[in-house]
């Protein structure tokens, strides 16, 4: 176990942001930590590096107790928060190499990483621009370069990719895989679901400062009734069509705007071959088809009643 944080409690004055919050995070994984604008993540992440005080709980990270003094812990982390944080009077060399030795003594080291850190997040050609000077997708680079030069065995991102164009998210992404195939456990925290079911091996959904469900992305989605969502393109269908849809065996809704009729089924074999038997069957035309696995959008849909976007 890398990180334990057991029955975590932290309050803003009254309000409770953390509510007996728990996790258990394991060597070598990818863990994400998945959760709406306000539901906790990042103040889980201040408390678990120590930056903030809580009220009630306990952190273990390598099987000590984390404190704001364990250093000999934080040398083994790193971490890349959600707000960019560097020097703008330093160049992204001199940025990493001063994170770097913030951990590693020994200067003819702190340049081999700081050169290995560069190329990690491909900013070999902005080495002597200062930090000003580059677009939002390369400022995220560079904060994760200086997270990461020192090879921290646990490294924590919190909303690494948010506002940052699509190439960058890419590399990041990309990145983030090869840290942990290098052998790095990983935190990852994000609003977006599809980059924790690209990213990580096991999530934490979090809502108002709570686990509401934890496992892999095919255990959370096993967790919930809907089995698959089809969507058929189609411009006839009745109100007594729509009742008949209903009533085929394991359909959970059926919505149908004039154009496109969305069938939700609970899980069970056949469903999207009992649907279309029945378009068939009656000769109503189709369009466009197709049928979709639940979402971790539904899982918190489900388990909450409201959209994991905002
Ligand atoms: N310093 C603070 N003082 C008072 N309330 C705070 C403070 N920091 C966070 N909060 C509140 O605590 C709750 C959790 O916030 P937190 O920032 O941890 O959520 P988050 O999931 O990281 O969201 P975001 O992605 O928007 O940062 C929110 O209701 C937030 O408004």
């Amino acid at each position: 176990m890398v990180v334990k944080v057991n029955n975590l409690v932290k309050r803003y004055e009254k309000l409770v942001a953390l509510d007996h919050l728990s996790l258990e995070i394991q060597e070598g994984e990818i863990f994400g930590l998945l959760g709406p604008n306000g539901s906790g993540k990042s103040t889980t992440i201040n408390c678990i590096l120590s930056l903030l005080k809580y009220d009630k709980g306990s952190i273990e990270i390598f099987g000590k107790q984390m404190r704001p003094d364990a250093y000999d812990i934080k040398r083994d982390i790193g971490i890349i928060m959600q707000n960019v944080a560097v020097f703008n009077e330093l160049t992204v060399y001199d940025n990493i190499y001063y994170f770097c030795s913030l951990y590693v003594k020994d200067p003819k080291e702190i340049r081999r990483l700081t050169e290995e850190a560069i190329e990690f997040v491909s900013l070999e050609d902005f080495k002597k621009f200062y930090p000003k000077k580059l677009s939002g997708g390369l400022l995220r680079r560079l904060n994760i370069a200086c997270g990461i030069a020192h090879k921290p065995k646990l490294i924590i991102l919190d909303e690494p990719t948010v506002a940052v164009d699509p190439q960058s998210r890419n590399k990041i992404l990309e990145g983030i895989k090869k840290l942990n195939e290098g052998g790095a456990t990983i935190i990852y925290t994000t609003h977006y679901m599809e980059e924790v079911e690209q990213l990580c091996d096991r999530i934490a959904i979090i809502d108002k400062g709570k686990v509401i469900a934890s496992g892999t992305k095919e255990e959370l989605k096993n967790m919930i009734s809907l089995g698959e969502t089809i969507t058929l393109e189609t411009y006839h269908l009745t109100e007594e069509n729509i009742e008949e849809i209903k009533n085929i065996p394991n359909i959970a809704s059926v919505d149908y705007n004039g154009q496109t009729v969305v069938v939700k089924s609970k899980k069970g074999k056949n469903n999207l071959v009992h649907v279309l038997n029945y378009f068939e069957n009656r000769k109503i035309p189709m369009g466009k088809i197709y049928s979709e696995l639940p979402t971790l959008n539904d899982v918190f849909l489900e388990i909450t009643g409201k959209e994991l976007r905002d």
